[in-house]
C-alpha cells in the first residue's frame, strides 16, 4: 500500500450536510492545500484519540463555524493519492447550528444529486456522490426490480452474481449477508448491498464491521434505527 512519508495511510473524515429539500455541500479545497480548487465535502484529518465523530465535529467547527448535532456514518473508502494514502470515512449530516462560514477561504455549492454544478470533484469521491442518488426508502418490486429517477435497477442474490456477474442495469444491488459479502458485492461492481437476512443489528454491524465500500440498505427496520447503524436506508418491499 502506498503511504505518506511517515509511512502510515491517514485517517480523514468527511461529512455531507443533507438539507429538508435533499440537497448536500460541497466545499472548494482552499489554495495552498493538495488539489486547491477540487470540490469535497467539508472534513480532514483525524488525530491523534479523537472518535470520528469528534474529528468530524471539530473540523466542521473549524473549517466552517458549523455545530454538528446529528450525523451517522455511510461510507467508508481508500483512495491512495500522489501525497498521500487517506482512509476516508463519510457521514452524512441531518441536522446542524449554524451557517456555513469560508474559514479558510473556500466556498460553498448546495447540490443536487445528479445535477451537480461545480467541478471537478476530488478523485476519491465519484462513488461517493453517486451513492447520492440512492433514496433513504428504497422500493424493490417482488422480482427484484427498482427505479432510481428514471433509471432501472435490479436486485440479486449474491451468489447468483458470483456465476453471471452483476446485472447490467444501470443500477444493481446484491442482496449480502456477511462482511466478506459485502466486500465481493464491492468487487463485482455493485452499487449497494441489502443485508436483509441478518437477524438483529448485531448481525447487521457484523456485515458493516470493516466498513461501509457500498451504501448498505437494511429491511425490515425503521429508517431512523437503520441510519443509526451506518445504513444508507431501508428497503420498502413493493407490489
Ligand atoms: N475533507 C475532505 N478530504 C477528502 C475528501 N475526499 C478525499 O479524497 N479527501 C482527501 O482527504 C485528505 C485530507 O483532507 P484535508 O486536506 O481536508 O485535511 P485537513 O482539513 O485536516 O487539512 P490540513 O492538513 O491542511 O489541516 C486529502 O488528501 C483529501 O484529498 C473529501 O470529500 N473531503
Ligand atoms: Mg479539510
Amino acid at each position: 500500500m502506498m503511504t505518506d512519508n511517515t509511512g502510515k495511510t491517514i485517517a480523514v473524515v468527511a461529512g455531507a450536510l443533507i438539507d429538508a429539500d435533499g440537497r448536500y455541500m460541497l466545499g472548494s479545497r482552499p489554495a495552498g492545500k493538495p488539489y486547491a480548487g477540487y470540490w469535497e465535502f467539508p472534513g480532514g484529518k483525524v488525530e491523534a484519540g479523537e472518535t470520528l465523530f469528534a474529528a468530524l465535529a471539530r473540523e466542521f467547527d473549524e473549517e466552517m463555524g458549523v455545530r454538528v448535532q446529528h450525523a451517522t456514518p455511510w461510507l467508508t473508502r481508500v483512495h491512495h493519492y500522489e501525497h498521500a494514502s487517506v482512509h476516508l470515512t463519510f457521514f452524512r449530516v441531518w441536522s446542524w447550528a449554524g451557517t456555513p462560514q469560508p474559514h479558510e477561504g473556500q466556498a460553498f455549492a448546495w447540490q443536487k444529486p445528479g445535477e451537480e454544478s461545480v467541478a471537478p470533484m476530488l478523485p476519491a469521491n465519484g462513488p461517493i456522490l453517486r451513492a447520492l442518488h440512492l433514496p433513504l426508502s428504497l422500493r424493490v418490486a417482488a422480482d427484484g426490480r427498482f427505479a432510481v429517477g428514471e433509471e432501472a435497477g435490479a436486485l440479486v442474490d449474491l451468489a447468483g452474481a458470483q456465476r453471471a456477474g452483476r446485472p447490467p442495469t444501470p443500477w444493481a444491488g446484491a442482496r449480502v449477508r456477511s462482511a466478506a459479502e459485502l466486500a465481493e458485492a464491492a468487487r463485482l461492481g455493485f452499487d449497494f448491498a441489502l443485508a436483509d437476512a441478518v437477524a438483529g443489528w448485531d448481525a447487521f454491524d457484523r456485515v458493516v464491521s470493516a466498513g461501509w465500500p457500498l451504501p448498505v440498505f437494511a429491511a425490515g427496520a425503521t429508517l431512523s434505527a437503520a441510519l443509526e447503524h451506518g445504513a444508507h436506508g431501508v428497503l420498502e418491499a413493493g407490489a
